[in-house]
C-alpha cells in the first residue's frame, strides 16, 4: 500500500460568539492513509471529528496545514471525495430511491442513457441488500433502509475516497452491526479508501485497520493504533477485548 491521503499539520478554530474569541477545535492534526485502507477517527463528542472530515472533503478550509491526495493539494470539494452522514435526510426527498442512485451515475457521467443507469442503479441497490423498495420515496423508508440507499448512491458515484460521518450512529444495534458487516464486504470487494468517523470503540475495532484516536479541547491526536486483528472480526475474542481495553485506557 502507498500513502494516499495526507492531512498535514491541520489547525482550525471557530469564533466563539459569546466570548468573542477564537477557539481552536483542531490542533496539529497530521496523519496519512494508504490507498484502499480503512481508517477510523475515534474520539468523544465535540473533539472535532466532523470538522476534520469536512476539511478532508474540501467543504471547509484549514487555517493552517493542508490536505493532500496522491501528493496533490486539494482546493475544494470533489465528487471523488464523497461524504456519507449520520443524518437520515441525506437522500433527495423528491426522488425515488432508484432515482437517487441514478442521479449519482448521471453526475459522474456514468452510463449512456436512463435505461442503462437504471439497470446499474438496481445492481448497487441489490449490493447493499435493500429489499425491493426501489420506487419508494425516502420518507417511506426506515432509517436503516435510508442508510443502505445512501451507501448505494455513494458507491454508484465511484469516489476515490469515502468519508463517513457516523453513518450508522442512529441505528439500533442489530441493524448497525449488519451494516458494519456489509460495509466491510463492500470495502473488500471495491477496494475503496475509507475514512470513517465514530465515537464507538467497538465500531472502530470492527471496521478499521488504522485507528486515529483523538482527545478534545482542543481536538488533537492522542495516538494512532494499527489494528491487525484477523477478519471477519470476532467482537468477543480475547484479542478483540484486549485491544478494546487498551484503547479505552489511552
Ligand atoms: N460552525 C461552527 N461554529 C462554531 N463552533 C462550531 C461550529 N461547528 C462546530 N463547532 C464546535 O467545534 C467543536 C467540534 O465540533 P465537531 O462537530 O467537529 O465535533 P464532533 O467530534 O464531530 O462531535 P460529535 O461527535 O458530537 O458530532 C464543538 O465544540 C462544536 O461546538
Amino acid at each position: 500500500m502507498t500513502e494516499y491521503l495526507h492531512l498535514k499539520n491541520i489547525y482550525k478554530s471557530y469564533q466563539n460568539e459569546k466570548e468573542n474569541e477564537k477557539k481552536f477545535v483542531l490542533e496539529n492534526i497530521d496523519f496519512t492513509i494508504d490507498r484502499a485502507e480503512f481508517a477510523a477517527v475515534l474520539g468523544p463528542s465535540g473533539c472535532g471529528k466532523t470538522t476534520l472530515l469536512k476539511i478532508a472533503a474540501g467543504f471547509m478550509e484549514a487555517e493552517q496545514g493542508a490536505v493532500y491526495l496522491a501528493g496533490e493539494k486539494i482546493s475544494g470539494p470533489s465528487v471523488d471525495r464523497i461524504m456519507v452522514f449520520q443524518e437520515f435526510r441525506q437522500l433527495f426527498p423528491w426522488k425515488t430511491v432508484l432515482d437517487n442512485v441514478v442521479f449519482a451515475l448521471q453526475a459522474k457521467d456514468i452510463g449512456n442513457n436512463y435505461a442503462e443507469r437504471k439497470r446499474m442503479a438496481c445492481s448497487y441497490l441489490k449490493k447493499v441488500e435493500l429489499p425491493d423498495v426501489f420506487n419508494y420515496y425516502p420518507y417511506q423508508l426506515s432509517g436503516g433502509m435510508k442508510q443502505r440507499a445512501a451507501l448505494a448512491r455513494t458507491l454508484a458515484a465511484d469516489p476515490e475516497i469515502m468519508l463517513m460521518d457516523e453513518p450508522f450512529g442512529s441505528l439500533d444495534s442489530q441493524t448497525r452491526s449488519n451494516l458494519q458487516n456489509l460495509l466491510i464486504d463492500i470495502w473488500q470487494e471495491a477496494g475503496k479508501t475509507i475514512l470513517f468517523v465514530t465515537h464507538d470503540i467497538e465500531e472502530a475495532l470492527v471496521l478499521a485497520d488504522k485507528i486515529i484516536l483523538m482527545e478534545s479541547n482542543p481536538g488533537r491526536i492522542k495516538k494512532i493504533i494499527n489494528n491487525n486483528l484477523d477478519r471477519p472480526r470476532d467482537r468477543v475474542s480475547t484479542e478483540f477485548v484486549r485491544l478494546y481495553k487498551i484503547i479505552a485506557a489511552v
